[in-house]
């Protein structure tokens, strides 16, 4: 069944410092099924956080929808109301949980503010069960952001979303900042929370590597357009696009091929404006 339906969605910058207006996002589309993963990646500049934000309602779409549940979040408007709604549907992790956690916040009154504000009937023992879901303990209850590792911190920012009782939620480059091993240990985190509470996720990375170790499906973006879309495993062994062949050839990892990067480079120029 489908929980998340993107339709649509388009968003240009105006005009900055004389610089021409961006055209960010342009025409994407796509579904995630309830308990589905969908990956969006594309290397900087490409339109992933744009598409992010306004998946979250952070930034205002110029075209398009964003319907979860069959309830279009847009449509609500920018209220108080609108703004709980949303964030009771969607909820989203950042690349820094240092700069998106309060610092002056134990990790315990960070959970407790959450709940306070949208599950205020939670029972006495939710922080500790939130704790538990994220694989952190008892004991991290008054540590503060700055006492943290980067690994507990981005749990942290998982158990904040997860407080919510999302349907879906999106995380941006939310790994990219932490060694391997701890974002190995991550991914395996949101994978557990996507089988056990059939959370949907929205990927969104430039590390097509770490896209396809979570997701069922992907959406690859250059210029702000959707160059191409298909199921992971088919994307990963078949790339159509050259964009997304030059994306798999510069990844690290099983095939990697850099001699061919310089080539797909190549064969993508001749492409540019046209994806
Ligand atoms: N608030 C803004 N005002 C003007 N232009 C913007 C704004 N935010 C993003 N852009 C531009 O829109 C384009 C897409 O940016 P976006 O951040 O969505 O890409 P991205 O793929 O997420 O890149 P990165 O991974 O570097 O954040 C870029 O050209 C960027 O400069």
């Amino acid at each position: 069944m489908t929980l998340l339906q993107v339709q649509g969605l388009g968003k240009t910058y105006g005009e900055r410092r004389g610089a021409a207006p961006t055209v960010a996002a342009r025409d994407i589309s796509f579904t995630v099924e309830a308990g589905g993963s969908l990956g969006v990646v594309g290397e900087s500049g490409s339109g992933k956080t744009t598409v992010a934000r306004m998946l979250v309602g952070l930034t205002s779409p110029d075209t398009g929808s964003v319907t979860i549940d069959g309830v279009e979040l847009h449509r609500a408007g920018r209220g108080r109301a609108a703004r709980l709604q949303r964030a009771r549907a969607i909820q989203m992790v950042f690349q820094d949980p240092y700069t998106s956690l309060d610092r002056r916040l134990t990790v315990e009154g960070c959970l407790r503010d959450v709940l306070r504000r949208h599950r205020p009937s939670a029972s006495a023992n939710e922080i500790g069960k939130l704790l538990d879901q994220v694989g952190l303990g008892q004991r991290f209850l008054t540590s503060r952001p700055h006492e943290l590792s980067g690994g507990q911190r981005q749990r942290v920012a998982i158990a904040r979303a997860l407080a919510v009782h999302p349907k879906v939620l999106v995380l941006d480059e939310a790994v990219s900042a932490l060694d391997v091993s701890v974002q190995a240990k991550i991914l395996a985190l949101l994978k557990e929370i996507r089988e056990s509470l059939g959370i949907a996720l929205v990927f969104v990375s430039h590390d097509l590597a770490v896209v396809g170790e979570v997701t069922d499906r992907i959406v690859v973006m250059y210029r702000g357009a959707d160059v191409e879309q298909d199921d992971t495993d088919a994307l990963l062994r078949r790339p159509q696009h050259p964009y997304t062949q030059m994306l798999l050839s510069s990844a690290p990892g099983p095939g990697w091929q850099p001699e061919r990067v310089g080539e797909l480079r190549a064969a993508f120029a001749l492409t540019e404006g046209r994806p």
